[in-house]
């Protein structure tokens, strides 16, 4: 009975649609070829797809920035600081102990490798610390470095050998990349099992989509959410806002917190009054490397803050001649948040020990261990 109400419903519905349609449509054959020179007939067309290839630039204009000084130490604190790099220490050190668990049972470690092109100063900062962590946890890294003019098949050729290369269980391309190089050529390239950062387009569509289980999650992403879930922070149902739309960063880290239920807004360089759509949230992820971007004003009283971002700025009196700041305003945003990532020392430790943890994972898959 219920399927034939429903049956009928349908049918009628779909009689409703075509009179609609027909009324809209002409009604002669000579019209239609008239219609196809006039632009109504373009309606019918798919709009073409907006292109988000131009890079998002968080210029003055685009923005209200507050140019006001920083209210340095004025509000009492009320933010727990978020200690990132000891939080990512607890992690390798229990990675450490499953890598030797697993030496012992089977004789196998994990095995990591890194294809680094060119000399940016930030990258090789960022490799070496990823080689030295996998020394600490006794996972075996390979390394390839290729200068900054080197082809796309130097890359290609390389990513195949470790592809084939069965002690290695992860593999990353450091980005960004030069420029002539194709970037979305070179990361379709890595094996989608061995593609422990998570960039692979089939990675982040499967972490987009609902029934869906990505084989990696991006380790930038993965860590924000462990630092939130390790601090007892409750996401389900909250409002989160991430800003930034990076691939690496602020893209994942939206779509992890939506699995995790948060409501989420992405702020861009385009939004209009960003400030007033942080100061709903009770939890912002900030993620666009604008030093001082979010400031005391832009956060609701009891806010939970995780800056991703890092910003080089000369700084004499430091080892090595700069130190780094993060997209929030770390003064301003301890007398109002709850909690605060600092930086250095909050995301980007946690960035490598997520590194880690696919790794062993990807490698815990080959050997069937549970
Ligand atoms: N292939 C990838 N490229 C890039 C990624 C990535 O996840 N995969 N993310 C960023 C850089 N990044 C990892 O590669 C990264 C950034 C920062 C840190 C970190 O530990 N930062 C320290 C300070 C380090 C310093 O002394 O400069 C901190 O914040 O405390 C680790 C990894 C872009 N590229």
């Amino acid at each position: 009975m219920m399927m034939m109400m429903m049956k009928r419903i349908t049918q009628s519905m779909t009689v409703m649609w075509q009179k609609g349609l027909k009324k809209s449509m002409p009604s002669t054959s000579r019209a239609v070829n008239t219609l196809k020179h006039n632009h109504c007939y373009q309606i019918r067309k798919s709009p073409p797809l907006v292109s988000l290839d131009f890079p998002d630039i968080w210029t003055p204009n685009s923005l209200d920035y507050d140019h006001s000084p920083i209210q340095k130490g004025s509000n009492e604190q009320t933010a727990a600081v978020i200690d990132g790099k000891s939080i990512s220490e607890e992690i390798i050190s229990g990675i450490a102990s499953e890598v030797s668990r697993m030496k012992e049972s089977i004789g196998k470690v994990p095995g990591l490798a890194v294809i680094l092109v060119g000399q940016r100063r930030d990258s090789q900062t960022y490799v070496r610390n990823k080689i030295k962590a996998c020394e600490e946890a006794g996972i075996k890294s390979l390394m390839t470095e290729l200068p900054e003019d080197c082809t796309e098949d130097k890359i290609l050729s390389a990513l195949s050998s470790f592809n084939e290369n069965p002690s290695i269980h992860g593999i990353l391309v450091q980005l960004p990349l030069p420029k002539h190089l194709d970037e979305e050529k070179i990361l379709n390239m890595v094996s989608l099992e061995k593609d422990v950062d998570g960039f692979n387009p089939l990675n982040m569509g499967n972490l987009a989509m609902r029934g869906r289980e990505p084989v990696f999650i991006p380790c930038t992403a993965k860590g924000c959410i462990e630092l939130l879930l390790r601090s007892g922070v409750e996401i389900m149902g909250k409002k989160a806002v991430v800003i930034g739309r990076s691939n690496i960063a602020g893209l994942p880290t939206s779509l992890l917190l939506q699995r995790h239920h948060a409501t989420v807004s992405i702020l861009h360089a385009l939004s209009k009054n960003p400030d007033q759509i942080t100061r709903q949230a009770d939890i912002v992820v900030t993620a666009v490397g604008v030093p001082n971007l979010v400031r005391g004003h832009w956060l609701k009283p009891g806010a939970v803050v995780i800056d991703v971002g890092t910003y080089p700025i000369e700084d004499p009196s430091s080892e090595f001649g700069y130190r780094l700041i993060g997209d929030v305003c770390y003064e301003e945003a301890l007398g109002v948040a709850s909690a605060v990532t600092p930086v250095p020392g909050g995301v980007g430790p946690m960035t490598i020990a997520m590194l880690l943890s696919n790794t062993l994972d990807s490698a815990k898959r080959v050997y069937d261990i549970t």
